[in-house]
């Protein structure tokens, strides 16, 4: 299980933001991805999967304004098992771009709505590694401000 600690700014959602490149470029190291499907809209921007188009790896990559760079300097600081790991980020002329790994599309609350129940173990079990997650980011001087089920996704590992 995995935290999504995106929700730390509620304050940047922006409707005129300009269209995402279908190739995108790191500036400084020449890498490109291409922007694959879209994964989601958060408060800052869009989320979609992105392909290296050299070694093949997959990411979930947030597009975000650069007015909300405070985020990249939060999520690079978080490294723990139940937080969604920070791979690297860089920025252009236009956004931010922030690459974490990419998790399952499968979240805790998916499983409860197909299921409409957890058992008591499997609750123990999540909620272990969910308070896991959040002591964690609380322990950095963070915190959620916007737990929810959908947030919490399943990995195998
Ligand atoms: N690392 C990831 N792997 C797979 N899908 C992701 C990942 N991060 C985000 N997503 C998908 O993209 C959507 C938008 O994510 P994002 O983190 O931008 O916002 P959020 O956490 O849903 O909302 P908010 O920004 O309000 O906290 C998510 O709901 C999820 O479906």
């Amino acid at each position: 299980i995995r935290a999504n600690i995106m929700a730390v700014n509620e304050s940047a959602h922006d409707q005129m933001q300009p269209e995402v490149a279908e190739i995108v470029i790191d500036p400084n190291t020449s890498r490109s991805y291409s922007r694959d499907e879209l994964l989601g809209q958060g408060s800052f921007g869009k989320c979609y999967k992105v392909t290296d188009l050299v070694s093949g790896d997959s990411f979930a990559m947030k597009v975000i304004p650069l007015y909300s760079c405070e985020l990249e300097e939060i999520l690079k600081k978080l490294r723990h098992k139940n937080v969604v790991g920070f791979s690297h980020s860089f920025e252009d002329d236009q956004f931010m771009y922030i690459f974490m790994e990419l998790c399952s599309r499968q979240t805790l609350g998916d499983i409860l709505k197909s299921r409409g129940t957890l058992t008591d173990p499997e609750v123990r079990y999540y909620i272990q590694q969910l308070i896991s997650g959040l002591k964690y980011i609380h322990q950095q001087g963070y915190v959620h401000r916007d737990i929810k089920l959908v947030l919490f996704y399943i990995n195998t590992r």
